[in-house]
């Protein structure tokens, strides 16, 4: 809820972009016409499918008493219309001043918390979380804006949805989610910063004291339309107001264009994951994690940095999860927290709900519930587990009903040339008899792959922990963090999370 100290008169903030505006006082600005009430400003910009410009009469219906509008041409700015009761201001190049209009609005929220933004192909997600965990492990209010939603976080992650589904809210949201957690006390945000939000400027007028990069491969090229193009769009994080560090991968080729990119006075602090000590360091920083050790239940290795030096045990599994446990753990000692303290909360993390998040079986195989639902998604926690066994990888998996039947063979090749034993079960069948699915995945694997088909996802379980020896490594696939399966047109409750946990209990009796 925005509160009565952000109302303020619009007229004031206007001023201030050159339109002399009647004075109108609001609690809040909103682009999206339907959202809009007599409190709420409609800010009216042209977008990629439609014209915000075309919903003016919705937001009249709904009582808008005042309408920002994109200008057609520069000499239109200022120009004031009034239609019915409402006053109708058009501002030149209005789409890109959301940003700062916003922050003006809120009255520049960032400037009063603590912030990271991270940005890459992948890990963007699980490096805000660490770093939200640990700064909270730390004893501080923090809060997260992401994929996952946006919220502060408590002893679990509690998050409102992402706003219109988008991984980086729009510029107006932005500012609006930082000023209420300034409102809730909170100290420090982590959020992440999508190559679509860089380039439409959504973070534009966002004080950033941190901007973490942790990778670039293909992707959004749909959008983008070339990787150069997409790079680019990355690397616009370094554009953000405020920085005084980047935090870089060594590991990953595209860091050097950032390094070469980054502004003067701007620290560099360069993170690694490598097999020995490192034999040269980099110019600036450094937090390397070296001679990693996987284990059934996560990992031990060195932590070198420039700020000490020692050997961690984390309970994250995966060399990928190393990768972003070092962008974290970098972001947080270039923040000035103590070395030591730090290597604390390295030990006491956890894993993001239902990415690659191990549960431990003192008797039994340990479990592994991972989101991967894709081929590649499938492939990748897989070849990240084998290093976690000594004895057989396992992975229940299933597929959709209703939806592409193209994926069936491709999961089924990606468990068989990953895993050692296989587990056919349900994965939101959907109208589909869970059998047929079954059977088509059956038709991707090598006839001679020893597979079972338990199409009940907790038989399945209990299967795998009565058959696999207790060195042996059990992936869930498909579920992660989702809390409910669909079979036929019913949505049945299911917490894959809390099927283990009562499992647990029964194998410790
Ligand atoms: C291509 C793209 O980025 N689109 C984003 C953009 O929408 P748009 O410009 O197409 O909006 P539009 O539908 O043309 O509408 C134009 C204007 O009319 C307004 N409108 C529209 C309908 C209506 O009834 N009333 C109304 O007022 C809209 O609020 C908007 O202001 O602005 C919207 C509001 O900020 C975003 O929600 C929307 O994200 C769409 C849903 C999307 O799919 N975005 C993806 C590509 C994206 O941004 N993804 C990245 C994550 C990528 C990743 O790393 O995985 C992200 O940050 O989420």
């Amino acid at each position: 809820m925005v509160v009565n100290a952000f109302i303020q008169s619009l007229q004031g903030l206007l001023i201030k972009f050159g339109v002399n505006a009647p004075d109108i006082r609001v609690q809040g600005l909103t682009l999206d016409s339907r959202e809009v009430s007599p409190k709420l400003v409609f800010v009216a910009v042209k977008g990629h499918s439609r014209d915000g410009r075309d919903f003016i009469p919705q937001a009249i219906s709904l009582g808008a008493r005042a309408i920002l509008a994109e200008a057609d041409e520069a000499s239109q700015h200022g120009e004031i219309e009034m239609r019915e009761q409402t006053v109708i201001i058009y501002m030149w190049g209005l789409s890109d001043l959301l940003s700062s209009l916003a922050a003006a609005f809120y009255d520049y929220p960032a400037n009063k918390l603590a912030t990271i933004a991270v940005t890459g192909t992948n890990g963007k997600t699980s490096v805000v979380q660490l770093i939200t965990q640990m700064k909270h492990l730390l004893g501080h209010r923090t809060a997260s804006i992401g994929t996952l939603g946006s919220g502060i976080y408590r002893d679990e992650a509690h998050y409102a949805p992402p706003v219109n589904g988008n991984t980086t809210p729009d510029a107006i949201s932005m500012q609006y989610l930082l000023a209420e957690f300034v409102q809730q006390q909170v100290h420090q945000v982590a959020f992440e910063a999508s190559s679509h939000a860089l380039v439409q400027n959504r973070l534009k007028q966002i004080n950033t004291d941190i901007a973490v990069f942790t990778n670039l491969s293909r992707d959004h090229l749909d959008y983008h339309g070339s990787m150069e193009a997409y790079a680019k769009a990355k690397l616009k994080l370094l554009e953000l107001p405020g920085l005084h560090t980047v935090v870089l991968n060594y590991n990953d080729q595209a860091s050097q264009d950032w390094a070469s990119n980054t502004g003067k006075g701007v620290q560099q602090v360069w993170t690694a994951v490598l097999p020995e000590p490192a034999r040269t360091l980099p110019e600036g920083r450094y937090c390397f994690a070296t001679n990693v050790q996987y284990h059934a239940n996560g990992c031990q290795f060195r932590l070198a940095t420039s700020w000490g030096t020692t050997v961690v045990q984390t309970n994250l599994l995966g060399h990928f999860n190393i990768a972003n446990l070092m962008s974290a753990t970098a972001a947080l000692l270039s923040q000035g927290e103590r070395f030591d303290n730090v290597v604390k909360t390295i030990e006491q993390v956890q894993a993001v709900a239902g990415r690659l998040e191990v549960f431990e079986f003192k008797e039994h195989a340990n479990v592994v519930v991972d989101y991967a639902h894709t081929p590649d998604a499938l492939t990748q926690a897989l070849k990240a587990l084998r290093l976690h066994t000594d004895g057989k990888l396992w992975c229940v998996f299933g597929c959709g009903g209703d939806r592409d039947k193209g994926k069936r063979p491709l999961m089924a090749q990606a468990a068989e040339q990953g895993a050692d034993a296989l587990v056919i079960t349900t994965d939101n069948s959907r109208s589909e008899a869970p059998e047929t699915i079954a059977a088509d995945i059956r038709g991707g694997l090598n006839p001679a792959t020893l597979v079972k088909d338990i199409p009940d996802r907790e038989q399945a379980i209990r299967y795998c922990l009565e058959h696999a020896g207790a060195n042996d490594l059990i992936l869930l696939a498909g579920k992660g963090h989702e809390n409910y399966q669909i079979i036929g047109d019913q949505r049945i409750n299911y917490n894959e999370r809390e099927v283990i946990a009562r499992l647990q209990q029964e194998c410790s009796k």
